[in-house]
C-alpha cells in the first residue's frame, strides 16, 4: 500500500508550449510536409492500389541509393556479413568453393576483426577504433597527393550527421554568434543553427554562373554581420553541392580559406559527395589539401586556419546510408579543442562499430591483384557511370520544358531547377496557403506519386521559386510522367 496521498488532480500531459522552443522551431523539409504526405499515399496504396492514378510513390526526395535498387557493393556487404558473425571464418573452404564469399573478403574480415577487438557487439574508444582511424589517415592522404594525414585527428561518427552535431554544438554559442552557410543549403545546417540558437549568415550562391560561390559576397555578409554586433565564427561549405550539385574550384577555394584565416573563421567543409563528380575533366579538390598549399606557399597569415572536414558511407558509389558511417578529420585545433570534441564523442560512447568497418571499407577498397578487385572496380564503376547517366538524363528532360531552368549536374545526386510561375499559380498557391514552388511540388505529388523537395525548404533568392530531386530513381517511366504532369500543369496556369 503506498503511503503516498492520492486524492490530487492527475497532472497534465506536455503540450508544445512545454517543450524546448529551438526543437519547435527547427524545420527539416527533406523529411517535411510533402515526403510525409508521400507516406500517407503509400499507405492508401497499400489498402487501396485503385485510389491514387499511379502505382507506387518515387522517392526523389533524398538523397538514399539503396532505397531506389542501388546495389551494395558485393565485396563490403561479404566482410561486414562475417564481421556479424564471424564463425562463418570456420567454413571457409566451403564458403569460398560454393562461390559465397571471395577469399579475400574473408581475410579482410578477419583484419577487421582484429582491429576492432573480436566483437562488432563492443564498444571501441570514443574516437573510433584506432586501426579503422589509421585507414582513414591513409586515405587522405593518397586523395590529397601524400599530403599527410594523422590518425590523431580523425575522429569515427555515425555518419557525416553527428559530426555535424559535435561541431556545432561545441561551437555556436548564441544569437550574438553566426555561421555562414551557402543559401541554397542542406537544411540540416539551419536546423541545427535554429537548436543552438545561434544566427544563420547566408551566403548566397550564383545560380547563373552554376551556382558557384563568390568570395567577395561572403565577405560583404561578413563585414554586414560584424557591423550589427554578431560575430561569425564558422563558415559551412558543402562541396560538391546539396542541393545544387556544384564543384568548387581551388582558386574560389582559396578565397575562403582566405576569409578563415582573417575573420577567424572554422571551416566545416561538407565534403560527404567527393566521389560524386560528374563533370568531364574536373575533379574534387579537398579543402585540406587547398589549406596545406596555401600554408607552404606563404608564411605565418594561414598557420591558424581550422578545418573540420566531413565524410560519410551515405553517398559516393557506397550508398550505405542505414550503415550510419563517417568521420571527421579536425585541422589546426589546439589540443584543448579537440578534447572538447572528443568530449562529445564519448558522450555517445563511440559510433556505431559496423558502420566504423563500413568506412574502413568504403575508403580502402580491394586493391589490383586481389580476387575481388575487378569486380569491386566494376561495381564501382558502374554506379558511377549510372548515376551520371541518370543526371544527365533528367537534366536534358528539364531543358526541353518551358518554365524551367536547370544548371547541369557538376557532382553530388541532385538537380536544384529553377520554376518560373504565372500569376494563376501565385493565387491557386496564395489560395491553399502554399508558396508557389510547394503548390508545385504538392501537385506533382499527388498527379505522379514523384516525391521532390520545394527550394523553400533549402532558402533561395527571394521570389526565386526552385525544387530539389535527387536523379536516383532508375528508369525512365517517371520521368517521362514528370514531363507531361509538368507540360500540363503550364498549360493548366497558362495566363
Ligand atoms: C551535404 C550533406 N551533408 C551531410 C549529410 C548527412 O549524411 P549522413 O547520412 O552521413 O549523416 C547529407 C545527407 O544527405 C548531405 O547531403
Amino acid at each position: 500500500m503506498t503511503k503516498l496521498d492520492l486524492n490530487f488532480e492527475p497532472a497534465e500531459q506536455l503540450d508544445l508550449k512545454d517543450l524546448n522552443e529551438h526543437v519547435l522551431k527547427a524545420e527539416y523539409a527533406i523529411r517535411g510536409a510533402i515526403p510525409m504526405r508521400a507516406e500517407q499515399i503509400q499507405d492508401q496504396i497499400n489498402l487501396d492500389p485503385e485510389s491514387v492514378p499511379f502505382d507506387k510513390i518515387t522517392t526523389a526526395n533524398i538523397g538514399n541509393p539503396q532505397q531506389l535498387q542501388q546495389k551494395p557493393l558485393t565485396y563490403s556487404r561479404q566482410v561486414v556479413s562475417v564481421l556479424q558473425y564471424p564463425e562463418l571464418l570456420q567454413h571457409r573452404d566451403l564458403l569460398v568453393k560454393s562461390g559465397a564469399y571471395m577469399p579475400d573478403a574473408l581475410d579482410r574480415a578477419k583484419i577487421l576483426l582484429d582491429k576492432i577487438g573480436g566483437s562488432v557487439g563492443a564498444y571501441s574508444s570514443s574516437q573510433g577504433v584506432r586501426g579503422i582511424r589509421d585507414t582513414v589517415a591513409e586515405y587522405i592522404t593518397r586523395r590529397d597527393d601524400g599530403e599527410p594525414a594523422s590518425p590523431q585527428d580523425i575522429f569515427m561518427t555515425d555518419g557525416a550527421t553527428r559530426a555535424v552535431t559535435y561541431l556545432l554544438s561545441l561551437l555556436c554559442r548564441g544569437p550574438q554568434y553566426g555561421v555562414l552557410i551557402p543559401i541554397p543549403q542542406y537544411p540540416v545546417y539551419t536546423a541545427s543553427l535554429t537548436l543552438y540558437n545561434t544566427a544563420a549568415i547566408p551566403y548566397y550562391l550564383n545560380e547563373k554562373s552554376g551556382w558557384s560561390t563568390d568570395a567577395e559576397e561572403i565577405e560583404i555578409q561578413i563585414k554586414k554581420t560584424i557591423a550589427k554586433g554578431i560575430k561569425p565564427s564558422v563558415i559551412v561549405v558543402i562541396n560538391p553541392g546539396n542541393p545544387t550539385g556544384s564543384l568548387l574550384k581551388p582558386d574560389v577555394m582559396e578565397d575562403i580559406v582566405t576569409l578563415a584565416a582573417k575573420y577567424g573563421l572554422v571551416i566545416l567543409a561538407d565534403e560527404v559527395y567527393q566521389e560524386n563528380v560528374f563533370s568531364e575533366g574536373r575533379k574534387f579538390y579537398s579543402f585540406k589539401s587547398v589549406l596545406r598549399s596555401l600554408q607552404r606557399r606563404h608564411k605565418i597569415i594561414y598557420d591558424n586556419v581550422q578545418l573540420a572536414s566531413i565524410h560519410s558511407t551515405s553517398k559516393g558509389v557506397f550508398g550505405e546510408c542505414g550503415q550510419r558511417g563517417g568521420y571527421l578529420e579536425l585541422i589546426g585545433f589546439r589540443n584543448s579543442v579537440r578534447e572538447e570534441i572528443l568530449k562529445l564523442a564519448s558522450l555517445s560512447i563511440c559510433a556505431v562499430i559496423t558502420g566504423q568497418a563500413m568506412v574502413d571499407l568504403m575508403v580502402a577498397p580491394p586493391t589490383k591483384g586481389q580476387p575481388s578487385y575487378e569486380m569491386d572496380k566494376a561495381e564501382r564503376l558502374a554506379i558511377h557511370n549510372t548515376l551520371k547517366e541518370r543526371g544527365e538524363l533528367l537534366y536534358n528532360t528539364f531543358q526541353e520544358l518551358e518554365g524551367i531552368e536547370c544548371q547541369r549536374p557538376q557532382g553530388a545526386m541532385y538537380l536544384f531547377p529553377r520554376l518560373y510561375f504565372s500569376q494563376k499559380v501565385y493565387d491557386a498557391a496564395k489560395k491553399a496557403d502554399l508558396q508557389p514552388d510547394e503548390f508545385y511540388c504538392h501537385a506533382l505529388l499527388e498527379s505522379t506519386g514523384i516525391c521532390v523537395v520545394p527550394g523553400t525548404g533549402f532558402g533561395q533568392e527571394e521570389g526565386t521559386w526552385h525544387l530539389r530531386t535527387t536523379f536516383l530513381a532508375p528508369g525512365t517511366e517517371w520521368i517521362q510522367k514528370w514531363k507531361a504532369f509538368h507540360q500540363d500543369f503550364y498549360k493548366k496556369y497558362a495566363d
